[in-house]
């Protein structure tokens, strides 16, 4: 069953976040991040902060169907992650998600764009070369079109995450996860790519929600959670 998107005023759909008594515990049962309710419109954007073992990560891999919650729900549209089979969950994540992690994950022998084309190994090939031709011009709106075809292993930090950005909307994803964009670039690439983040919430109504300590980032999104011991302790529009 394909989820609702919400259009909005521009045409653009997206998928709005609905959670719900969500419990995440650790294999040997220990609780580490509880969120009573939580609800993001399609076409926003938040931040999450909090110290160093607050949850935002477990809770962000919880979001993008990574990582199974034992109790809970969690609604993309009116798909409930939490109760699809994993291979169900995979195929929503692929279909839906874009997801932008601190390890880039980048396959160090294939060049920038087979990098961002990544999806297109996978796709049907009715839907392969609509990927790569996304993934290229992702490339090139982040400054990266010179070079898609170098091998990564040959790619400043800066660069190898702009690679993961295009990878992450190579699919046009609605809903956008990241986890900490801009940790491993200097500031003017960090500013950059804050620029580009914040645009993608307002162009197509795509939802962005990203675990952040960057304070410029921060003040670019519609709101702010605050985590501390697994909880959202702070709920505020920035
Ligand atoms: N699979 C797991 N098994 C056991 N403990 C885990 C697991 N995943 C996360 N944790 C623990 O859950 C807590 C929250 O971790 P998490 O990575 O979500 O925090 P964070 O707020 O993102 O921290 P940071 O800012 O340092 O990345 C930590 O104590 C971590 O050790």
């Amino acid at each position: 069953m394909r989820p609702t998107r919400v259009r909005d005023a521009a045409g653009h759909t997206g998928l709005g976040l609905s959670v719900a008594g969500l419990e995440i515990r650790a294999p040997d049962g220990r609780p580490l991040v509880s969120v009573g309710a939580l609800l993001v419109p399609a076409g926003s954007s938040v931040a999450i902060r909090g110290p160093s073992g607050a949850g935002k990560s477990t809770l962000l891999h919880a979001l993008s169907g990574l990582v199974q919650p034992a109790t809970g729900r969690i609604f993309w549209g009116d798909t409930d992650i939490s109760r699809l089979s994993d291979a169900a969950r995979t195929r929503f994540r692929r279909d839906h998600v874009g997801l932008i992690f601190q390890d880039f994950l980048l396959f160090e022998e294939l060049g920038g764009l087979d990098n961002a084309a990544l999806a297109a190994s996978f796709a049907p090939a009715a839907r392969r070369m609509d990927l790569r031709q996304r993934a290229d011009a992702w490339l090139e709106r982040l400054g990266l079109g010179q070079i898609g075809l170098r091998r990564v292993d040959s790619f400043s930090g800066g660069e190898r995450q702009r690679i993961a950005v295009a990878r992450a909307m190579s699919n046009d994803p609605a809903v956008i996860l990241a986890d900490e964009p801009t940790a491993s670039l200097d500031r003017a690439s960090a500013n950059r790519l804050i620029d580009d983040l914040a645009a993608l919430p307002q162009e197509a109504g795509r939802t962005l929600i990203a675990v952040t300590h960057d304070p410029a980032l921060v003040a670019r999104l519609d709101r702010v959670l605050t985590m501390a011991e697994g909880r959202i302790v702070e709920d505020s529009h920035g």
